[in-house]
């Protein structure tokens, strides 16, 4: 199934002959800067305030979230940050840039750099530098592989605003999802079967993706589905049949109603049932980050292990492992020459 893309209107759509330059932009959501209460204050005022991320009416929202939510929550989450805080910085920034020289060295003559939503580098600066060397045409790839309205959509809201503000930009387009890319689809499989040959397979494969808003959903948004279908393309490459599998949904944020079924309780169910040893993948997370390392490999698995069950093993996201860069670099590529 080929990506879907948007047309991004730019101010600077080439009309000459000679085929522009292309470029290709990798996105990801953004981090703290350091695993401090300040750093994380500053990333968190930023995300929240995005009224794709929350829809509260900002009168209400924005005392609260000053006043309360960050002050509490800032110095809590910095902790977490630290427990799984890499040499070289955040393991969302350190995976996302190495994914990004990844998928560059499978695309000799296209410029790769990558921005972040929130926090740097921002998408504006890198679309700058990627028109410095000279493309006319980039194609962005949110490194969100299921679209949503929380996510995907508001890297769009930002290349709407510069293909509109009357500056000088490249043309754009935007990868909407690759929920059930072949490519990726096979290099998960690969990486799990990898993960069973070292440790050993669990009596259950859990595949917890973020959760959003139910609310959302019934709104419209096909994030769900698109979970769903990735989880379903997993399994049937894995050869798994019913009740080997699950879906579940983590990470949840407020007092709404979100996915269902939430990974934490489901952990606590399979171990009530006597399920001992869980695999937990996080194929919506491209890149290895707080909520993966954090809330499941810690967290989640001490969850389980405190329920009763005896040994929680998570499996990496693919991170620049080389079949995810192939994959994504393949994708790209396909959408590039398709653009011609
Ligand atoms: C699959 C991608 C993601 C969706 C969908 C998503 C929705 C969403 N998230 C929040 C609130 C928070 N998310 C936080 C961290 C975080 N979220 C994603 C991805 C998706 N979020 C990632 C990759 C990360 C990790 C970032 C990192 O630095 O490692 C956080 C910050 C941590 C915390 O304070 O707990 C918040 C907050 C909402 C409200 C939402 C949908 C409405
Ligand atoms: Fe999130
Ligand atoms: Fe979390």
């Amino acid at each position: 199934m080929p990506a879907e893309h948007a047309r991004i209107p730019a101010r600077s759509a080439d009309a000459g002959a000679t085929a522009p330059t292309q470029g290709v932009l990798v996105v990801n959501l953004g981090t703290p800067a350091a695993p401090t209460a300040a750093a994380v204050r500053r990333y968190l005022a930023e995300f929240l305030s995005d009224r794709r991320v929350v829809q509260v009416p900002r009168l209400l929202w924005w005392p609260l979230l000053h006043a309360v939510i960050l002050p509490l929550r800032s110095p809590r989450v910095a902790k977490k940050y630290a427990l799984v805080w890499m040499d070289e910085g955040s393991p969302l920034a350190v995976h996302t840039r190495r994914l990004a020289a990844a998928i560059g060295e499978r695309l000799p003559g296209v410029p790769v750099a990558h921005a972040m939503r929130y926090g740097g580098p921002s998408i504006a600066d890198a679309l700058r530098e990627l028109q410095a060397q000279g493309c006319a045409r980039v194609l962005v790839l949110p490194l969100y592989p299921q679209y949503s309205t929380t996510t995907t959509a508001s890297v769009a809201d930002v290349l709407e605003h510069i293909g509109r503000d009357g500056t000088d930009a490249p043309a754009l387009r935007m990868v909407e999802q690759y929920a059930t890319d072949p490519g990726v689809v096979d290099a998960l499989a690969a990486s799990v079967r990898a993960h069973w040959q070292v440790h050993g397979r669990g009596e259950r494969l859990l595949m917890s993706f973020h959760g959003i808003p139910q609310r959302l959903v019934d709104e419209g948004d096909p994030y769900s589905a698109q979970c769903h279908a990735t989880a379903e393309a997993l399994a049937a490459a894995l050869g798994l049949g019913h009740g080997q599998w699950l879906v579940t949904f983590q990470s949840r944020f407020g007092r709404e109603q979100w996915l269902q079924p939430a990974t934490d309780a489901t952990l606590r169910v399979l171990a009530g049932a006597g399920v001992g040893h869980v695999d937990v993948v996080c194929p919506g997370f491209p890149a290895d980050c707080l909520e993966t390392l954090e809330e499941i490999a810690l967290q989640n698995a001490e969850i389980f292990r405190a329920a009763g069950g005896q040994a929680l093993s998570y499996i990496p996201s693919l991170n620049d492992a080389p079949a995810h860069a192939d994959a994504l670099a393949a994708l790209a590529q396909r959408e590039l020459d398709a653009w011609r």
